[in-house]
């Protein structure tokens, strides 16, 4: 059994998270969470940046279940490499509750791509996130869209905002859909309505099937105050950023809590009270019902009455 040192100041997802106030509507899907390890059982990668604490599937569900979702949405997450096995057994233990999100080699095979649809995974990450991972070659990319392609799933990216303009035209030369992680990581102390935010709504602008998750506010707030002991005003200032991709896109945002919430340094927020979040950068109970049901139905369980 291999056991795993947890990065210096680590902090531990939240033990005990409140009861939403908001009441999600049913069939709401949490589109962006993880699971780690547990590392004994599914050991962490070794070209892993950080090594987490556990968060396993049995936790990640009853999470599920205490908030109000009906769904998850596994994102392979870094710490576990091109090794999808713990993702992919949260998959298979969901009943078809959850889809997954897998991060892959180029070299993969068409019956691994195979394998991993038939667990419910319809999408590949591709991360550039300097502090996450190691830059792959383009060409590698290219080489997986060409790979999962058939399978009609789209492909997840995490970039930071500095990045965008020299990855915008790469990007947009992917032939199948991209769904942009946490807004394309803006600077939230700038203008929300200024030119960086502006270069993000144009990127997704330039096609009808870039979509957004309008998540993190957690990770993306400069001034808080965080989602913490009861606070029902917390990351006020990410709002406008979220409410200007919710109004203007409507039909292609989705919402995850982002749990076990990886590598934030200054607290772990109490995720009852992030889903007290969603109401305010989606105002209306229309809105509510695309960002959390319709649209995340429409991408990862196409086939559901
Ligand atoms: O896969 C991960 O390691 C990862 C990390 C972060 C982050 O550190 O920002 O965010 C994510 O959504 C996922």
């Amino acid at each position: 059994m291999t056991t795993f040192e947890k990065t210096p100041g680590w902090l531990d997802w939240y033990a005990g998270p409140s009861r939403p106030r908001f009441r999600l509507p049913s069939g709401a899907v949490d589109a962006h969470c993880h699971v780690f390890g547990p590392g004994a059982e599914f050991p962490y990668a070794p070209e892993r940046k950080y090594t987490p604490c556990d968060a396993s599937k049995d936790r990640l569900f009853a999470l599920r279940d205490h908030l109000g979702f009906a769904r998850n949405v596994v994102v392979q997450a870094t710490c576990h490499g091109a090794d999808n096995t713990a993702m992919v057994d949260a998959l298979r233990a969901s009943g078809g509750l959850a889809r997954g999100v897998a991060t892959l080699r180029p070299d993969v095979t068409d019956a691994q791509v195979r394998e991993l649809h038939e667990a419910g995974v319809r999408g590949v990450r591709f991360n550039f996130v300097k502090r996450l991972v190691d830059a792959a070659p383009r060409q590698d990319l290219l080489d997986v869209v060409e790979k999962i392609a058939p399978y009609g799933w789209h492909v997840v990216v995490y970039f930071e905002a500095a990045d965008l303009p020299d990855l915008r035209d790469f990007l947009l030369s992917i032939p199948v859909p991209l769904v942009v992680d946490h807004m394309g990581r803006p600077d939230t102390a700038k203008d929300p309505e200024g030119p960086d935010f502006g270069a993000f709504l144009d990127f997704m602008r330039a096609r009808p099937d870039v979509w957004c998750k309008v998540t993190c506010p957690e990770r993306l707030s400069v001034t808080g105050p965080p989602a913490l002991g009861g606070e029902q005003a917390a990351y006020r200032d990410v709002v406008p950023f979220a409410r200007r991709v919710v109004e203007e896109f409507p039909d292609r945002v989705l919402w995850g809590t982002d749990w076990p919430h990886p590598n934030l340094t200054d607290h772990m927020p109490d995720d009852g009270l992030l889903v007290d979040f969603v109401p305010h950068i989606a105002p209306t109970p229309a809105l509510r019902h695309k960002l959390l049901v319709d649209n995340p139905m429409r991408l990862y369980w196409p086939d559901a009455d």
